[in-house]
């Protein structure tokens, strides 16, 4: 099928290059000049494993182009809108890129008419699918469908070939027939359903997935005082098949671009509907406030952080991607900074994205340098340049061997036996 992809960030990249991979015929269209000159060259603008490997071998088959221009889409039959809706000031969803990617593909029509799809692949509030449809379709020859999109940073190609289900909110049978044709060869559960309950199974999934973070973070404090150990406890209860092994981990708190504009929106559309979603409300609070606690357990052991050097080990919200939004890093180097301490940073791929912020902030191109002369070492991603380390080198060269462990990921007997001091979230 002929398939336009509006919006080539993280999601809409992926979702090119998965559909041409599928067979499909993709145009992947972006305003951003830079951004369709790198893509045409087989350059990846983002950092996301085996995705620039992929894109080559689909543009050199001709299956994928790029423009900037929405008409080189005129021919197509499908068009995915994946442009941001990021948080806007009062926290809900700023529909402003999605609604001008939507008149541009009204206009496309007009010009252009043949049957079509326009499918909504961003994160968008309940009724805003209906809302689109309202605008655009005719119930003949142009569909709104909303199909949510599930993968994650850091393992976005192999999600968008495999994913975990495929939602389709469709509210015409024409419309789900194109999108059964679409997906045809992915095997993955369908739920069918209207594009309301489409948009909230994306809101409540990534709430859900929240909830279980934080319900871990605040444990994790109580496990802190009781001198219990939280990987153990995550371990016990995620065998019972009912709970699940998956995203039980205590840590520094959940960052990108996702949870937490996606919590904020659906706080704000229960609000607008004069409904209270208070453990919710909860879970941003935990959230906000983890970084706050761990940096409390540092000062338990270093009162005085003032002109003391602090090696910051991972920057990016999680490993395997180059993306700081909402990185729980960045609030560890704002609660550094006000304490006075000397931060020297290391990440094998965001530390640019960070220095951009934060010039003040010495980089390092290896975790061990970063932690040479350091009072204490904070692993803040767990990539595993930052876990596998030549653990008696690194006590051998920092000023005080102390490590604050925010993703519990470092080996705790072994570097307490090395002689560390060893803090993590929850463990003792
Ligand atoms: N990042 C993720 O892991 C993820 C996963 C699932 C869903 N989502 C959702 O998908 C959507 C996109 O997220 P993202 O992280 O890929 O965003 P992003 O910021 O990485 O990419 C958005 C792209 O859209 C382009 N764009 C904006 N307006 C445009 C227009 N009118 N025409 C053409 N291009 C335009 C921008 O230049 C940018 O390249 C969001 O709604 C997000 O919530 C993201
Ligand atoms: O047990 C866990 C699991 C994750 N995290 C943190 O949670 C954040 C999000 O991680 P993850 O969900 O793996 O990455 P995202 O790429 O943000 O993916 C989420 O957000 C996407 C955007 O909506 C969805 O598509 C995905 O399904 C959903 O997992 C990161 O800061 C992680 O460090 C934890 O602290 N503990």
């Amino acid at each position: 099928m002929k398939v336009a992809v509006i919006g080539t960030g993280y999601v809409g990249l992926t979702t090119a290059v998965s559909l041409a991979m599928y067979g499909h015929e993709v145009v992947g269209i972006d305003l951003v000049e830079a951004k369709i000159a790198m893509l045409k060259q087989g350059l990846s603008p983002i950092y996301e494993p085996g995705l620039e490997k992929a894109l080559v071998q689909v543009l050199q088959q001709g299956i994928l182009t790029f423009s900037t221009d929405l008409k080189d889409a005129k021919d197509s039959e499908v068009l995915f809108v994946c442009v941001g809706t990021p948080e806007a000031t009062d926290g809900t969803a700023d529909l402003s890129y999605l609604l001008a990617s939507i008149s541009d593909i009204g206009v496309l029509h007009n010009n252009n008419p043949m049957v079509r799809t326009a499918v909504i692949k961003s994160t968008v509030p309940v009724g805003t699918g209906d809302r689109v449809a309202a605008l655009l379709e005719d119930g003949q020859s142009l569909f709104v469908v909303s199909n949510p999109e599930f993968l994650r940073e850091g393992n976005a190609l192999a999600d968008a070939l495999k994913p975990s289900r495929i939602v389709i909110g469709a509210n015409h049978q024409a419309a789900r027939a194109v999108m059964e044709r679409l997906y045809e060869g992915v095997a993955a559960p369908r739920v069918i359903t209207t594009r309301a309950n489409a948009e909230l199974i994306k809101y409540a999934s990534n709430a859900f997935l929240a909830t279980r973070i934080s319900f871990m973070n605040e444990l994790s404090r109580l496990s802190t005082v009781l001198g219990t150990d939280i990987l153990t406890v995550a371990q016990g209860m995620g065998l019972d098949s009912r709970i699940g092994p998956e995203f039980l981990r205590a840590g520094v708190g959940y960052g990108g671009s996702c949870f937490p504009k996606d919590t904020i929106a659906l706080l704000q559309l229960a609000q607008e509907k004069g409904v209270s979603l208070s453990l919710l409300d909860k879970v941003r609070e935990v959230n906000r406030s983890q970084p706050v606690w761990f940096m409390q357990q540092v000062r338990k052991h270093i009162p005085e952080l003032k002109d003391k050097q602090i090696a910051l080990l991972g920057l990016a919200f999680k490993p395997d991607t180059d993306d700081i939004r909402e990185a729980p890093s960045l609030t560890i180097i704002e609660e550094l900074k006000k304490s006075g301490a000397e931060i020297r940073a290391y990440d094998p791929i965001a530390a640019p994205a960070v220095q951009k912020l934060h010039p003040e902030v010495t980089y390092f191109d290896t975790p061990e340098e970063a932690c040479k002369g350091a009072h204490a070492a904070l692993l803040i991603t767990e990539w595993k340049e930052c876990i596998q380390l030549p653990w008696s080198v690194i006590h051998a060269n920092m000023a005080q061997p102390a490590l604050f462990d925010g993703r519990n990921a470092w080996p705790m007997n072994e570097v307490r036996e090395a002689g560390f001091h060893y803090t993590g979230v929850g463990r003792s």
